[in-house]
Protein backbone atom coordinates (compact mmCIF):
# COMPACT_ATOMS: atom_id res chain seq x y z
CA UNK A 1 0.00 0.00 0.00
CA UNK A 2 1.35 3.71 -1.04
CA UNK A 3 1.83 5.61 1.98
CA UNK A 4 -0.64 8.51 1.85
CA UNK A 5 -0.15 12.11 2.07
CA UNK A 6 -2.05 14.96 3.86
CA UNK A 7 -3.62 17.17 1.69
CA UNK A 8 -4.93 13.85 -0.30
CA UNK A 9 -8.73 13.65 -0.94
CA UNK A 10 -9.06 11.58 2.15
CA UNK A 11 -10.02 13.33 5.34
CA UNK A 12 -7.38 12.92 7.71
CA UNK A 13 -7.38 10.00 10.62
CA UNK A 14 -5.80 12.33 12.82
CA UNK A 15 -6.41 16.13 12.89
CA UNK A 16 -5.09 17.90 15.92
CA UNK A 17 -6.05 22.24 16.09
CA UNK A 18 -4.65 24.27 18.08
CA UNK A 19 -3.43 21.81 20.88
CA UNK A 20 -2.79 23.55 24.37
CA UNK A 21 -1.62 21.60 27.73
CA UNK A 22 -0.04 22.55 30.71
CA UNK A 23 0.68 20.81 33.99
CA UNK A 24 0.20 22.38 37.43
CA UNK A 25 0.30 25.87 38.44
CA UNK A 26 1.89 29.28 38.25
CA UNK A 27 4.34 29.79 39.35
CA UNK A 28 5.57 26.04 38.92
CA UNK A 29 3.15 25.33 36.09
CA UNK A 30 4.96 23.38 33.28
CA UNK A 31 3.44 24.26 29.45
CA UNK A 32 4.00 21.45 27.09
CA UNK A 33 1.97 22.52 24.61
CA UNK A 34 1.06 25.60 22.85
CA UNK A 35 -0.97 25.69 20.05
CA UNK A 36 -0.09 22.55 18.07
CA UNK A 37 -1.63 21.76 14.35
CA UNK A 38 -1.58 18.49 12.81
CA UNK A 39 -3.20 16.51 10.54
CA UNK A 40 -2.22 12.63 9.72
CA UNK A 41 -3.31 11.13 6.53
CA UNK A 42 -4.28 7.64 6.56
CA UNK A 43 -1.80 5.30 6.04
CA UNK A 44 0.50 7.44 6.59
CA UNK A 45 3.84 6.84 9.14
CA UNK A 46 4.83 10.23 11.06
CA UNK A 47 7.84 10.86 13.14
CA UNK A 48 7.59 13.02 15.99
CA UNK A 49 10.97 14.85 16.88
CA UNK A 50 12.48 17.05 19.49
CA UNK A 51 14.35 18.23 22.19
CA UNK A 52 13.38 16.58 25.54
CA UNK A 53 10.59 18.54 27.27
CA UNK A 54 9.26 19.87 23.71
CA UNK A 55 5.97 18.03 24.53
CA UNK A 56 6.43 14.81 22.52
CA UNK A 57 4.91 12.45 24.87
CA UNK A 58 2.13 14.91 25.93
CA UNK A 59 1.12 15.28 21.97
CA UNK A 60 0.75 11.69 22.22
CA UNK A 61 -1.05 11.14 25.01
CA UNK A 62 -3.24 13.41 23.83
CA UNK A 63 -3.93 11.74 20.46
CA UNK A 64 -4.58 8.63 21.83
CA UNK A 65 -7.31 9.90 24.49
CA UNK A 66 -5.27 9.23 27.81
CA UNK A 67 -5.58 12.66 28.64
CA UNK A 68 -7.45 16.10 28.26
CA UNK A 69 -5.95 19.11 26.81
CA UNK A 70 -6.72 22.65 28.31
CA UNK A 71 -7.88 23.61 24.88
CA UNK A 72 -8.03 22.69 21.17
CA UNK A 73 -9.43 19.73 19.62
CA UNK A 74 -8.13 16.05 18.82
CA UNK A 75 -10.20 14.36 15.77
CA UNK A 76 -9.70 10.18 15.73
CA UNK A 77 -10.81 9.30 12.23
CA UNK A 78 -13.55 12.00 12.58
CA UNK A 79 -14.63 11.53 15.97
CA UNK A 80 -13.91 15.13 18.33
CA UNK A 81 -11.84 12.50 21.21
CA UNK A 82 -11.38 15.47 23.66
CA UNK A 83 -14.89 16.17 24.00
CA UNK A 84 -15.45 12.64 25.41
CA UNK A 85 -15.89 11.36 28.82
CA UNK A 86 -12.82 8.91 29.80
CA UNK A 87 -14.62 6.32 29.32
CA UNK A 88 -15.71 7.11 25.79
CA UNK A 89 -11.97 7.93 25.00
CA UNK A 90 -10.73 4.38 26.29
CA UNK A 91 -13.63 2.82 24.25
CA UNK A 92 -12.40 4.86 20.82
CA UNK A 93 -8.40 3.52 21.61
CA UNK A 94 -9.52 0.28 21.96
CA UNK A 95 -11.26 0.22 18.94
CA UNK A 96 -8.83 2.28 16.87
CA UNK A 97 -5.38 2.81 18.38
CA UNK A 98 -2.49 0.89 19.71
CA UNK A 99 -0.25 2.00 22.14
CA UNK A 100 3.29 1.69 23.01
CA UNK A 101 4.28 3.61 26.12
CA UNK A 102 7.37 4.79 26.74
CA UNK A 103 7.58 2.76 30.31
CA UNK A 104 6.39 -0.28 28.04
CA UNK A 105 3.13 -0.88 31.12
CA UNK A 106 3.26 -4.57 30.59
CA UNK A 107 1.36 -6.77 33.00
CA UNK A 108 3.78 -8.11 35.34
CA UNK A 109 1.70 -11.38 36.51
CA UNK A 110 1.27 -11.85 32.60
CA UNK A 111 3.56 -14.29 30.50
CA UNK A 112 4.67 -12.47 27.26
CA UNK A 113 2.67 -14.20 24.98
CA UNK A 114 -0.45 -13.76 26.90
CA UNK A 115 0.41 -9.82 27.11
CA UNK A 116 0.83 -9.62 23.11
CA UNK A 117 -2.49 -11.63 23.41
CA UNK A 118 -4.47 -9.19 26.07
CA UNK A 119 -5.88 -6.67 23.69
CA UNK A 120 -6.96 -9.38 21.14
CA UNK A 121 -8.93 -11.46 23.99
CA UNK A 122 -10.38 -8.29 25.01
CA UNK A 123 -11.79 -7.44 21.57
CA UNK A 124 -13.27 -10.97 21.34
CA UNK A 125 -11.52 -12.33 18.65
CA UNK A 126 -11.15 -16.17 18.29
CA UNK A 127 -8.40 -18.44 20.29
CA UNK A 128 -6.78 -19.63 17.07
CA UNK A 129 -6.45 -16.35 15.55
CA UNK A 130 -5.39 -14.96 18.32
CA UNK A 131 -2.73 -17.55 19.25
CA UNK A 132 -1.55 -17.25 15.41
CA UNK A 133 -1.19 -13.58 15.62
CA UNK A 134 0.82 -13.81 18.63
CA UNK A 135 3.06 -16.50 17.64
CA UNK A 136 3.80 -14.40 14.13
CA UNK A 137 4.42 -11.07 16.08
CA UNK A 138 6.96 -13.34 18.47
CA UNK A 139 8.74 -14.76 15.52
CA UNK A 140 9.17 -11.53 13.84
CA UNK A 141 10.33 -9.90 17.16
CA UNK A 142 12.58 -12.78 17.99
CA UNK A 143 10.40 -13.30 20.95
CA UNK A 144 9.60 -16.99 20.35
CA UNK A 145 12.29 -18.20 22.99
CA UNK A 146 10.63 -15.83 25.87
CA UNK A 147 6.89 -15.90 25.43
CA UNK A 148 5.99 -18.16 28.74
CA UNK A 149 8.30 -16.02 30.71
CA UNK A 150 7.28 -13.37 32.94
CA UNK A 151 8.46 -9.22 31.99
CA UNK A 152 10.28 -8.76 35.14
CA UNK A 153 12.84 -11.64 33.85
CA UNK A 154 13.33 -9.75 30.43
CA UNK A 155 15.96 -7.39 29.56
CA UNK A 156 14.41 -3.69 28.77
CA UNK A 157 15.26 -4.27 24.68
CA UNK A 158 12.68 -7.55 25.12
CA UNK A 159 9.68 -6.17 26.81
CA UNK A 160 10.08 -2.92 24.21
CA UNK A 161 9.62 -5.34 21.80
CA UNK A 162 6.94 -7.43 23.63
CA UNK A 163 5.01 -3.93 23.87
CA UNK A 164 5.28 -3.24 20.20
CA UNK A 165 3.94 -6.70 19.87
CA UNK A 166 0.97 -6.03 22.06
CA UNK A 167 0.43 -2.87 20.06
CA UNK A 168 0.20 -3.97 16.94
CA UNK A 169 -1.42 -7.32 17.49
CA UNK A 170 -5.04 -6.18 16.80
CA UNK A 171 -4.04 -4.47 14.12
CA UNK A 172 -5.52 -1.07 15.17
CA UNK A 173 -6.37 1.83 12.54
CA UNK A 174 -3.36 4.00 14.46
CA UNK A 175 -0.13 2.57 16.47
CA UNK A 176 1.10 5.55 18.27
CA UNK A 177 4.37 4.53 19.16
CA UNK A 178 6.44 6.81 22.52
CA UNK A 179 10.33 5.96 21.70
CA UNK A 180 9.59 2.19 20.29
CA UNK A 181 13.85 1.82 19.65
CA UNK A 182 14.77 3.49 22.68
CA UNK A 183 16.04 0.61 24.68
CA UNK A 184 17.50 -1.39 21.30
CA UNK A 185 20.73 -2.25 20.22
CA UNK A 186 20.77 -1.52 16.29
CA UNK A 187 19.74 -5.01 15.56
CA UNK A 188 16.96 -4.85 16.90
CA UNK A 189 15.79 -1.46 15.98
CA UNK A 190 16.09 -2.44 12.51
CA UNK A 191 13.89 -5.26 13.59
CA UNK A 192 10.81 -3.02 15.36
CA UNK A 193 11.39 -0.48 11.70
CA UNK A 194 10.93 -3.10 9.40
CA UNK A 195 7.86 -4.37 11.83
CA UNK A 196 6.45 -1.04 11.75
CA UNK A 197 6.96 -0.84 7.88
CA UNK A 198 5.06 -4.07 7.61
CA UNK A 199 2.34 -3.01 9.85
CA UNK A 200 2.01 0.35 8.07
CA UNK A 201 2.42 -1.06 4.90
CA UNK A 202 -0.80 -3.40 5.97
CA UNK A 203 -2.96 -0.12 6.11
CA UNK A 204 -1.54 0.93 9.41
CA UNK A 205 -0.75 4.91 10.20
CA UNK A 206 1.92 5.03 12.34
CA UNK A 207 2.96 7.78 14.83
CA UNK A 208 5.99 7.41 16.49
CA UNK A 209 7.65 9.91 18.29
CA UNK A 210 12.06 8.89 18.68
CA UNK A 211 15.18 10.45 19.13
CA UNK A 212 17.15 8.39 16.66
CA UNK A 213 18.16 10.31 13.47
CA UNK A 214 18.15 7.38 11.70
CA UNK A 215 14.38 6.06 12.77
CA UNK A 216 13.01 9.04 11.88
CA UNK A 217 14.58 8.79 8.87
CA UNK A 218 12.21 6.28 8.35
CA UNK A 219 8.79 7.95 8.62
CA UNK A 220 7.08 9.75 5.48
CA UNK A 221 7.08 12.64 7.39
CA UNK A 222 9.52 14.16 10.36
CA UNK A 223 7.44 16.72 12.76
CA UNK A 224 9.46 18.64 14.36
CA UNK A 225 8.07 19.90 17.93
CA UNK A 226 10.55 22.58 20.05
CA UNK A 227 9.04 24.05 23.21
CA UNK A 228 5.37 22.96 23.11
CA UNK A 229 5.11 24.09 19.25
CA UNK A 230 5.77 22.33 15.72
CA UNK A 231 8.22 24.55 14.17
CA UNK A 232 9.07 22.33 11.30
CA UNK A 233 8.29 19.61 9.16
CA UNK A 234 10.25 17.41 6.51
CA UNK A 235 9.82 14.62 4.43
CA UNK A 236 13.12 12.31 4.52
CA UNK A 237 12.92 10.74 1.38
CA UNK A 238 10.59 10.34 -1.82
CA UNK A 239 7.43 8.03 -0.81
CA UNK A 240 7.91 5.74 -3.61
CA UNK A 241 11.88 5.16 -2.02
CA UNK A 242 11.24 3.87 0.96
CA UNK A 243 14.69 1.47 1.20
CA UNK A 244 14.37 -1.03 4.68
CA UNK A 245 16.56 -0.60 8.04
CA UNK A 246 17.21 -4.37 7.74
CA UNK A 247 20.93 -4.60 7.81
CA UNK A 248 21.16 -0.88 8.66
CA UNK A 249 23.03 -0.03 11.76
CA UNK A 250 21.49 3.34 13.19
CA UNK A 251 24.23 3.74 15.34
CA UNK A 252 27.00 3.42 12.56
CA UNK A 253 25.87 5.78 10.63
CA UNK A 254 24.73 4.43 7.06
CA UNK A 255 21.14 4.92 7.20
CA UNK A 256 18.47 4.15 5.31
CA UNK A 257 17.50 8.01 4.53
CA UNK A 258 21.06 7.87 2.86
CA UNK A 259 19.61 6.47 -0.16
CA UNK A 260 18.92 8.87 -3.35
CA UNK A 261 15.93 11.36 -3.59
CA UNK A 262 13.57 9.82 -5.75
CA UNK A 263 12.87 13.04 -7.21
CA UNK A 264 9.11 13.65 -6.53
CA UNK A 265 9.57 17.03 -4.83
CA UNK A 266 10.06 15.44 -1.51
CA UNK A 267 12.73 16.97 0.96
CA UNK A 268 15.54 14.85 0.38
CA UNK A 269 18.54 14.20 2.99
CA UNK A 270 21.87 15.67 2.86
CA UNK A 271 24.05 13.87 0.33
CA UNK A 272 26.04 11.34 0.33
CA UNK A 273 28.80 11.72 2.98
CA UNK A 274 27.22 13.63 5.17
CA UNK A 275 27.20 11.75 8.49
CA UNK A 276 23.95 9.93 9.78
CA UNK A 277 22.24 9.48 12.80
CA UNK A 278 23.45 7.85 15.46
CA UNK A 279 20.30 7.81 17.93
CA UNK A 280 23.28 9.77 20.29
CA UNK A 281 22.60 12.92 18.56
CA UNK A 282 26.31 13.60 17.59
CA UNK A 283 25.83 13.64 13.73
CA UNK A 284 23.08 15.04 11.73
CA UNK A 285 21.71 12.81 9.62
CA UNK A 286 18.90 15.26 8.06
CA UNK A 287 21.20 18.57 8.21
CA UNK A 288 18.65 19.34 10.98
CA UNK A 289 21.11 21.04 13.43
CA UNK A 290 20.18 20.52 17.15
CA UNK A 291 16.77 19.34 18.14
N1 LIG B 1 2.35 14.64 34.38
C1 LIG B 1 3.10 15.73 34.32
N2 LIG B 1 3.17 16.56 35.39
C2 LIG B 1 3.90 17.69 35.35
N3 LIG B 1 4.62 18.09 34.28
C3 LIG B 1 4.59 17.30 33.20
C4 LIG B 1 3.84 16.08 33.16
N4 LIG B 1 4.00 15.52 31.95
C5 LIG B 1 4.82 16.33 31.25
N5 LIG B 1 5.17 17.38 32.00
C6 LIG B 1 6.03 18.50 31.58
O1 LIG B 1 5.58 18.91 30.30
C7 LIG B 1 6.70 19.20 29.45
C8 LIG B 1 6.65 18.27 28.24
O2 LIG B 1 6.86 16.94 28.67
P1 LIG B 1 6.86 15.71 27.66
O3 LIG B 1 7.06 14.48 28.48
O4 LIG B 1 5.67 15.76 26.80
O5 LIG B 1 8.16 16.03 26.81
P2 LIG B 1 8.97 15.08 25.80
O6 LIG B 1 9.30 15.92 24.63
O7 LIG B 1 8.21 13.83 25.55
O8 LIG B 1 10.28 14.76 26.63
P3 LIG B 1 11.25 13.48 26.55
O9 LIG B 1 11.86 13.51 25.17
O10 LIG B 1 12.26 13.75 27.61
O11 LIG B 1 10.42 12.26 26.81
C9 LIG B 1 7.94 19.01 30.30
O12 LIG B 1 8.28 20.27 30.84
C10 LIG B 1 7.48 18.08 31.40
O13 LIG B 1 8.22 18.28 32.58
Amino acid sequence: MQPKVCGSAEPPIIEVTGLTKAFGRAPAQRVALRGVDLSVAPGEWVAIVGPSGCGKSTLLHLLAGLDTADSGSVRLAGEEISALSAGRRALARRHRVGLVFQAYNLVPHLTVQANVELGMRVAGTGRRATRARAQELLDLLGLSDVARALPATLSGGQQQRVAIARAAATRPDVLLADEPTGALDSEATGTVVDLLRTENAGGRTVVMVTHDYAVAATADRIIFLRDGKVTDERRPRGLTDRPGMAGVSPTTGTSAAAGSNSGDGSEGPEPAGTDTGTGTGDVDLLGLGSW
